[in-house]
């Protein structure tokens, strides 16, 4: 249990004088003005005319929060256990490959400020630095790595036996992602970040990979890994396989059909986050937040159910709980902080971000996260 002194961290943001970017459009803005087109536009953009990703965030004003009040909220106690370990706040770190191209710094730059502020950190498969150099920044800090399956398999095996080593606490596979989706702003930028030799964290460092290329060269690296990373052929045998390699828990990224969550429970999957990759897949999907409310029923509890895409502050977050996610992924708005001010841009929107959600819990009138997902919401 935690007292929380909610004014502090806006009246010291205040009384600093400080000129920096809060909001997510101010920080985007930031970010904007010191990245190159290719890196910016792939980040901000999504896939196809970018239908669900205006959806993912505009969908959060259907959903009003009902609050109580003379509730005595002095105590503010944000735990939450999940598969096991009891985590102090819902919120997480989105994977998110490639950091290089925001910041030299990257993932460790990232995986620090997560660190700091308790946000568990969920390292992307494509990751500029690699398993073993984030675990070394950041000892002793909660750690999940999201795995995009390999066409050859020993590698994804490879690499789930080095997470396991570093101590890592679950496998996140993505199964949105067995192609790229079709993003027009890169093609306008002439950007693909793993042609241009980014990302390679993970794969230059695996002894499986590097055994199994043709030759030694860069341009080996990136064709193996473009070859690798796409994977159509995806499916629940896969899981089966995953299953039995890892002693890890598994969950599955990027689930937003009931009946897909329904199947995860029954092949022994461990947990799923409802994810529409922040509208970077497929282009018309449906919004992130309004595929919750009907996979949290049909979950009914048995397994954890995350959440991510278009969450912009931590009101949305608030929603999101309140709707039934056990945790949040926070996404672009802390690769926007790392373009804009390194570890110390991430620092300020993770710290932000974690004060507004606690902020908005305290105000809702919820004490704890039960009471939270007891809150009314209503939909207009
Ligand atoms: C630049 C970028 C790279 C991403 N890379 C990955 C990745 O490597 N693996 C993955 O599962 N998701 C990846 N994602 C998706 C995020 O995990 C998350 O689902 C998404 O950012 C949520 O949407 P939001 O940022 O709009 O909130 C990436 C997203 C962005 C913006
Ligand atoms: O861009 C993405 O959304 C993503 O998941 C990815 C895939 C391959 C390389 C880098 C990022």
């Amino acid at each position: 249990m935690s007292t929380i002194k909610n004014n502090d961290l806006l009246l010291d943001n205040i009384g600093s004088n400080e000129k920096y970017p809060i909001n997510f459009s101010e920080l985007e803005q930031a970010a904007k003005e010191k990245l190159e087109a290719g890196p910016f536009g792939y980040i901000r953009s999504s896939a196809g005319g970018e239908e669900t990703y205006r959806k993912n965030s505009n969908s959060f004003e259907k959903y009003s929060i009902v609050p109580r009040f003379l509730t005595d909220v002095s105590a503010l106690n944000t735990e939450v256990t999940i598969l096991g370990r009891t985590y102090p706040h819902p919120l997480f770190i989105a994977p998110v490959g490639v950091n290089k191209i925001a910041h030299e710094d990257g993932e460790i730059a990232v995986a620090k400020a997560a660190a700091k502020f308790n946000y568990p950190y969920i390292q992307s498969t494509v990751s500029s630095y690699s398993i073993e150099e984030i675990a070394e920044a950041t000892e002793g800090s909660s750690k999940w790595f999201q795995l995009y399956w390999s066409q050859n398999k020993e590698i994804s095996f490879s690499m789930i036996q080095r997470a396991e080593a570093a101590g890592y606490e679950a496998i996140v596979l993505t199964v949105d992602t067995v192609m790229l989706g079709w993003r027009e702003e890169d093609v306008r930028n002439q950007f693909s970040p793993l042609k241009r030799g980014f990302g390679q964290g993970n794969y230059a460092s695996d002894p499986v990979f590097m055994a199994a290329l043709p030759d030694q060269s860069k341009d080996a690296i990136i064709d193996s890994m473009i070859e690798n990373i796409y994977h159509p052929t995806l499916n629940w045998n896969n899981i089966e396989e995953l299953r039995e390699y890892t002693s890890l828990p598994i969950l599955l990224k990027g689930i937003l059909h009931p009946e897909d969550a329904k199947l995860a429970i029954e092949k022994g999957l461990d947990g799923i986050i409802v994810s529409n990759h922040g509208g970077r897949q497929l282009d018309g999907v449906i919004a992130s937040i309004d595929a919750l409310p009907e996979i949290v029923e049909i979950v009914n509890g048995k397994i954890p159910v995350l959440f991510d895409s278009g969450v912009r502050r931590g009101s949305d977050a608030v929603k999101a709980l309140a709707l039934g996610a056990t945790a949040v992924c926070i996404g672009r708005p802390f690769i926007w902080g790392l373009a804009s001010g390194g570890q110390a841009g991430v620092e300020r929107v993770l710290e932000n971000f974690l004060q507004e959600t606690n902020v908005s819990i305290s105000l809702s009138g919820a004490r704890n996260l039960e009471e939270l997902r007891k809150l009314k919401i209503v939909r207009s």
